[in-house]
């Protein structure tokens, strides 16, 4: 088993910092279809580049390595009990050497197990087959997209789109609904994996599976085949674009499967995945344990790292250099479309320190600050000292709540995260001049390369995502997408997309 063990920590480092060549084709396909010079464009010339770091540094690709979800089918008599313990250790192994992300909560006290194990994590599913070797396969998918996971219980009525019954027309609006829901809080461009029937459980878990899928395969059922084309083709009209900027591509992939369901109950579930597409498997000689070959690595795709065309002069974005702490005069200078190039100090927050600060004091001052919406892979060396191994943002919208008055009681000048912020932000923004800033989603190896420092950390009670983290940067650059004068691309990209949803409301399958 010593040497199986190894092989599932080769499985996870590979699926957390490789991403397999199909999904390679899909985002070089999506880069070349951008207008050059769009911040969608500009934004997969990130991405890009980032797949290429994390591959170059065996790094994440994306600082959430999600909830490692294991699907496995070995040959009658192999001993699942101790293939189980040896992925247990290799996922523990894999937390400490930073290819996994420490992501195991205590639902009720919110402690972090910090080796990603803990109550029904990971996530192992065993099956039999009659072949002589194992296969191993391994989803990463992370909270972000997960929670823009979508259940629809036919009939509905769905915003935009009007009636949808127990039909391949009404499945067909459940998906295009699905994808315009995510708008670009789940990094799109995204993949979705959707399981028409079963139940609500087993429903999700056809969806999910589905995205074990090859991006470019064929459906074998020819009505589903054509659903898929037609989504394809379509959900990209919505005009979303990457990580909800607007621009030509929304979706990469679409794959649906579908079960028998009860007479009562007619269930379309909807796994949404960002672009950060990180499944891997493996086959496995169970009498060695070594890796026979990779499922999903049969080619070699290098990525498109062209330059983007630069735009004409009256397009090109401005370009602003900001030293923190930051000035209320620079920031009420700023509008929606700019381009910042941060220098100085940042400190990450999310969920639980947003939720303290609302009834606490803050242990640094935060006046003219720029908070970041981030949980880092932090490794500390010999010495003690910490080091930022992957560091995208994360999605902003979680703290809508908190996040207008928290700007106002601490004196904040920037917010950094992904996905855009709602009204009461918005109204915030306005009244105590301060921005939000998008950066982009998964980019965690592009962003951690502008860490130079780390100055500290406070809160490590809450784990390392949630802790608040003081980091120097240098040339971390962001998109003003919502500004101190009531401005909000993500306002204005969602109401276009909710115009053009209802393109579709009439019926195309009958
Ligand atoms: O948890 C994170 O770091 C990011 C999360 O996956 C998200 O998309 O919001
Ligand atoms: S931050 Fe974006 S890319 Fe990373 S897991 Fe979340 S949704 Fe995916």
């Amino acid at each position: 088993m010593e040497k199986f063990r190894e092989s599932m920590l080769a499985l996870i480092t590979e699926t957390s910092t490789y991403l397999p060549p199909d999904v390679r084709v899909a985002i070089n396909a999506a880069k070349q279809n951008e207008d050059a010079g769009t911040r969608s464009a500009l934004s997969l010339a990130t991405i890009a580049e980032n797949i290429v770091m994390a591959e170059e540094n065996v790094s994440p690709i994306c600082q959430d390595t999600g909830m490692p979800t294991f699907e496995i089918k070995t040959p009658v008599g192999a001993n699942q009990i101790e293939m189980k313990k040896a992925i247990l250790e290799a996922v523990v192994e894999a937390t400490k050497t930073g290819k996994l992300r420490p992501n195991s909560v205590d639902s009720l006290t919110g402690e972090n197990s910090g080796n990603n194990l803990g109550a029904g994590t990971p996530v192992i599913h065993f099956e039999q087959w009659e072949k002589d070797y194992a296969e191993v396969k391994l989803i990463l998918k992370g909270g972000g997209c997960e929670n823009k996971n979508i259940q629809y219980s036919l009939p509905a009525e769905l915003e935009g789109l009007g009636k949808a019954g127990r039909d391949l027309d009404g499945i067909r609006k459940c998906i295009l609904h699905a994808v315009y829901q995510a708008q670009g809080q789940g990094c799109s461009a995204g993949f979705i994996g959707v399981g028409i029937g079963g139940d609500r459980t087993s429903g999700y878990a056809l969806a999910k599976h589905q995205l074990f899928r090859r991006v470019d395969d064929v459906n074998p059922n020819e009505d589903l085949a054509k659903l898929e084309a037609y989504i394809m083709e379509n959900a990209n009209k919505l005009g979303i674009g990457t990580m909800g900027f607007g621009g030509n591509t929304t979706l990469l992939g679409c794959k649906i499967g579908v079960e028998n369901r009860l007479p009562a109950s007619f269930f379309v579930s909807v796994a949404y995945n960002c672009w950060a597409f990180r499944r891997q498997g493996v086959q496995v000689d169970v009498n060695t344990g070594e890796i026979i070959k990779y499922v999903y690595k049969d080619e070699v795709v290098k990525m498109d790292q062209a330059a983007p065309v630069a735009a004409t002069e009256d397009e090109e974005p401005r370009e602003i250099v900001l030293q923190a702490p930051i000035s209320e005069e620079q920031i009420r200078s700023l509008k929606v479309g700019d381009v910042v190039i941060i220098n100085g100090e940042m400190h990450t927050g999310r969920d639980a320190l947003h939720k303290y600060l609302m009834d606490h004091d803050c242990p640094v001052d935060l006046n003219g600050g720029v908070i970041y919406h981030c949980g880092p892979v932090m490794l500390k060396d010999r010495e003690g000292e910490w080091h930022v191994k992957a560091a995208g943002p994360t999605t902003s919208i979680r703290e809508e709540p908190y996040q207008g008055d928290i700007i106002k009681k601490f004196g904040i000048r920037a917010v950094i995260g992904k996905g855009g912020m709602g009204a009461k932000t918005l109204k915030a923004l306005g009244e105590h001049g301060a921005v939000y800033l998008n950066a982009i989603g998964g980019a965690a190896q592009y962003y951690a390369r502008c860490m130079e420092k780390v100055e500290g950390v406070d809160f490590m009670e809450f784990g390392i995502p949630e802790a608040m983290w003081h980091l120097r940067v240098k040339g971390f650059a962001a998109i003003v997408t919502m500004d101190s004068h009531g401005n909000s691309l993500h306002a204005d990209v969602e109401k276009t997309s909710k115009e053009r949803l209802a393109d579709f409301a009439e019926p195309v399958f009958k």
